[in-house]
């Protein structure tokens, strides 16, 4: 196995080496998260070894039969769980593939939708505990919106394989401590927008220097900033924005919010583009098909490996700070947001209830809110 030594070698610093044409941290960390939607190998350089690290998703059977055998398919621990696997610890789970192993076995413990092969292997215990690398791992193909599993292998020509390849190299310790840094959106344009249910509206846009998601800001009318303003965190829902999905409550909530601001005079609403609570809509349709199968929307999102919510409500606080906002009132029934606001600096002056859309199709659903995940009833 070749150790790789736990410093970058120079030629691969990211540190600022004083061009400014020099990639930054963020920059190669938002191409690794583009390279693995597209199928591309990226490597991470962390104990115990440089490691070649391929997302099961949209891992081509060209690329999988060119690796030869071995490797360690790195899970997180919610989907070892609903496969049984222990033990793991904290928030990933390694399985080593045996030599032999095929590409649908590895793709069905990655895809609750998927079956197991006839003739499967079972999977074994690991010889080591999970490193930052394979954490590391996980955080990028999360960010990437793609299933929370990827293939991590090692060897003693894994670094030469990526110069020679062009393929994206970085520090483990670099994508983790990058991926937690809390994004700082910059205002790109605004124009008046008006909407059925406000008039005075003005949709501002908003985008990450790390080249994440957009995110927009609709303004009706133009709340004072010495008083708390009228604020909704709305998290995109593109069934339930656009289509006018039952299951859900997000098309009548966003249009009763807009409302009570028309009705207030003033307010906000922050659209985040953290669709399906920060895994995609992709994940989304996943989590929906567990759900005709009988599970609810927490048990879905953990079958498929995800935690209840993967959202990050810094963006939110951020966008309100750009916009000279620090007191709100906030419309929701989600605890978690307005703690999140609170310890970001916001000051959460009121909590307006938002309680509309309720009907057969999403009673489960809201009901399950309650009770996993804390929303408030009144
Ligand atoms: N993963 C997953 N996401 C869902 C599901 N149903 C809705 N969503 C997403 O959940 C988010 C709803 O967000 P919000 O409207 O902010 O709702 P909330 O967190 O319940 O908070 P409040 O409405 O403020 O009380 C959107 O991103 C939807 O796409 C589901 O079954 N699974
Ligand atoms: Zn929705």
């Amino acid at each position: 196995m070749h150790v790789f030594p736990p410093t970058t070698p120079a030629a691969l610093s990211v540190t600022a080496t004083g061009d400014p044409l020099a990639l930054r941290t963020a920059e190669r960390v938002a191409r690794m998260v583009s390279d693995l939607r597209l199928g591309l190998p990226v490597v991470l350089l962390g104990e115990p070894a440089a490691a070649l690290i391929l997302p099961v998703e949209t891992l081509s059977p060209e690329r999988f039969a060119a690796l030869g055998s071995g490797g360690e398919l790195v899970l997180t621990a919610r989907r070892a769980d609903a496969l049984r696997h222990r033990p793991h610890e904290g928030e990933v789970a390694l399985i080593p593939v045996p030599a032999g192993a095929r590409l649908d076995w590895i793709q069905a413990l990655a895809d609750p939708s998927r079956q197991m092969p006839a003739s499967a292997a079972v999977p074994q215990a690991p010889q080591h505990a999970p490193a930052p690398l394979h954490r590391a791992a996980i955080r990028l193909v999360k960010a990437a919106e793609l299933l929370p599993a990827v293939l991590v292998v090692t060897g003693p020509d894994v670094v030469e394989t990526a110069l020679r390849n062009d393929l994206g190299i970085l520090a483990a310790d670099d994508v983790l401590n990058q991926i937690l840094l809390p994004r700082d959106p910059r205002p790109v344009s605004d124009a008046r927008v008006p909407m059925l249910a406000a008039r005075n509206g003005r949709l501002h846009v908003f985008r990450a220097p790390d080249g994440g998601p957009e995110h927009y800001a609709v303004e009706v009318g133009t709340p004072d900033r010495n008083q708390p303003v009228l604020v909704r965190l709305h998290s995109a829902c593109f069934t339930g924005d656009v289509l006018g999905s039952l299951k859900c409550d997000c098309g009548p909530q966003l249009q009763a919010a807009l409302r009570a601001m028309e009705a207030n005079g003033t307010g906000v609403l922050l659209y985040l583009n953290q669709e399906g609570r920060g895994i995609g809509l992709a994940n989304k349709m996943r989590a929906y098909s567990l759900q005709d199968q009988g599970l609810d929307t927490v048990e879905a999102n953990h079958r498929l490996g995800f935690e209840d919510d993967e959202r990050d409500f810094r963006t939110g606080a951020a966008l309100l700070r750009q916009m000279g906002i620090g007191r709100v009132r906030l419309m929701t029934n989600n605890p978690a947001k307005i703690a999140r606001l609170d310890s970001e600096g916001i000051e959460v002056v009121d909590r307006v209830a938002l309680k509309v859309g309720r009907g057969p199709e999403n009673t489960r659903y809201l009901d399950t809110k309650a009770r996993k995940s804390g929303h408030l009833l009144a």
